[in-house]
């Protein structure tokens, strides 16, 4: 295997050769290993993209893009999933990723995400299984602009490829945490709680999720692209993704929780949902895993996702299993509930049907869901955003969204990070507080110095 630099010289060289006839291109170059994560720390872009899968096959680090489809609202997520469809039929390597919020009502601290963001990187650096390549995609327009715009991308690469690249994390150190509040408080919470019972108890509503905003001051500036990693360590069985915009603002998380995973016409998603904290040693993990699977509310919270998940995708699959019985995941301070589906969706599904359909689950949302975001909405007072929303890599027979929980917002020294718990018949509002700490918990230990 060639060296790093070298391997980006060879890919700018070819660039440089590349026909300048008008359309989409995408090429190739084969890497020494190189963490995608540590490659980002240097790379020269005001905007980065980052995602791992959950099975650890796939990594993807995304920069300075060559096609950006913000959304303004839901309206135009059809159109978009048309359009990426048309560039990924001309290029069919390449993925977009991206995400979309929880719903379309979003405060400005999230105006640079748009209520969606799919982007084409120019340059992707994936590491699949054993094998690192460097991916360029780019759209030719056609004569002497064709010949500009392979010029810049070359030199792009050759500038990359004398720069150093971090390959571990081991300087990493903890921000500290100056000054943290909740929103809402404990008080508010329990009203918020309060609220949601009465609606159970009345029948209107089977169960609603509500979340809490943690906005925290660090003491020091976060090495994001590390604290990632040190994060991903904790949770190797979780997605990770990361968008880092312009302004230097960041939405990421690590994410237990699948939406959907598409490949051709086979369909993969689930019902995640139901919470206990994971036992000082083996004994006590047993005991808790037991009474997890025991415990009628969190039975009850997953099979509301579970319900929906079979109603809704009914419709849209020729055949659809799920696991007869349902099992448990173990995060490093938690587990859940889970119980999976496989599936073969109807010829012509699309992902955007898939998407639609299946988000918001009753996991981040509510059941119906018509009441349950009306409650959400009328008592949660910060505004979600990106989180609770999707988060995935859009390919042409192979798509994958993670749900995007377990995430948090960076602006400069402000973090935000949220949690939300499903609020069922059985629920306790300070045991139902208590579980949001606890989601939150892996992250915080890694920024508390
Ligand atoms: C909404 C979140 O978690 C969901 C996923 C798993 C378990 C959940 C629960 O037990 O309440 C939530 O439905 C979150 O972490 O912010
Ligand atoms: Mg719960």
């Amino acid at each position: 295997m060639l060296p790093y630099d070298e391997s980006m010289r060879i890919l700018a060289d070819k660039l440089r050769q590349c026909q300048t006839r008008q359309g989409w291109y995408r090429m190739e170059q084969p890497l020494p290993a190189v963490a995608p994560l540590a490659w980002l720390h240097g790379v020269d872009s005001s905007c980065r993209l980052y995602w791992t899968e959950r099975s650890g096959n796939r990594s993807v680090a995304g920069v300075c893009p060559e096609l950006d489809l913000t959304l303004a609202g839901a309206e135009s997520l059809g159109e978009t999933f048309a359009l990426s469809r048309e560039v990924l039929q001309a290029i069919p390597g390449a993925h977009f990723y991206g995400g979309m919020a929880f719903t379309d009502q979003m405060s400005a601290q999230w105006r640079a995400f748009g209520y969606g963001r799919f982007i084409l990187p120019r340059f992707e650096l994936i590491q699949q299984r054993a094998e690192t390549v460097m991916a360029c995609n780019l759209y030719l327009p056609g004569g002497e602009e064709s010949r500009r715009k392979c010029h810049e991308a070359a030199a792009w690469l050759e500038r990359q490829a004398s720069r150093i690249v971090v390959q571990d994390t081991d300087g990493y150190r903890a921000p500290g945490i100056a000054d943290r509040y909740c929103v809402p408080d404990q008080q508010q919470w329990r009203y918020g709680v309060e609220q949601v019972l009465t609606a159970v108890a009345g029948q209107t509503l089977h169960k609603a999720v509500l979340s809490r905003e943690v906005r925290l001051k660090l003491e020091h500036p976060l090495h994001l692209w590390d604290f990632l990693q040190r994060w991903h360590s904790e949770n190797p069985r979780s997605y990770q993704f990361a968008l880092q915009v312009e302004s230097g603002d960041c939405f990421f998380g690590t994410s237990p929780e699948r939406l959907f995973r598409r490949q051709s016409r086979l369909l993969w998603t689930e019902a995640l949902a139901g919470t206990m904290t994971r036992g000082m040693d083996a004994s006590e993990d047993q005991a808790f895993e037991h009474r997890l699977i025991n415990d009628d509310k969190n039975r009850h919270e997953n099979a509301l996702v579970l319900d929906h998940i079979r109603d809704v995708l009914a419709g849209l699959c020729e055949r659809l299993e799920s696991d007869r019985e349902v099992s448990v995941i173990k995060l490093r301070h938690i587990q859940h509930l889970i119980h999976r589906f496989r599936g073969v969706i109807r010829p012509g599904i699309t992902d955007y049907d898939l998407l639609t359909t299946l988000h918001p689950t009753p996991a981040v949302g509510g059941s119906p869901w018509h009441e349950a975001r009306h409650l959400i909405h009328t008592l949660e007072p910060h505004s979600r955003g990106w989180y609770s929303g999707v988060f995935g890599s859009l390919g042409l027979n192979d798509t994958e969204f993670a749900v995007a929980i377990r995430s948090g917002l960076l602006r400069g020294r402000q973090l935000s990070l949220y949690s939300g718990a499903g609020i069922v018949a059985g629920s306790e509002p300070d045991t139902e507080w208590q579980e949001l700490d606890n989601k939150i918990n892996t992250a915080l230990a890694l920024l508390d110095g």
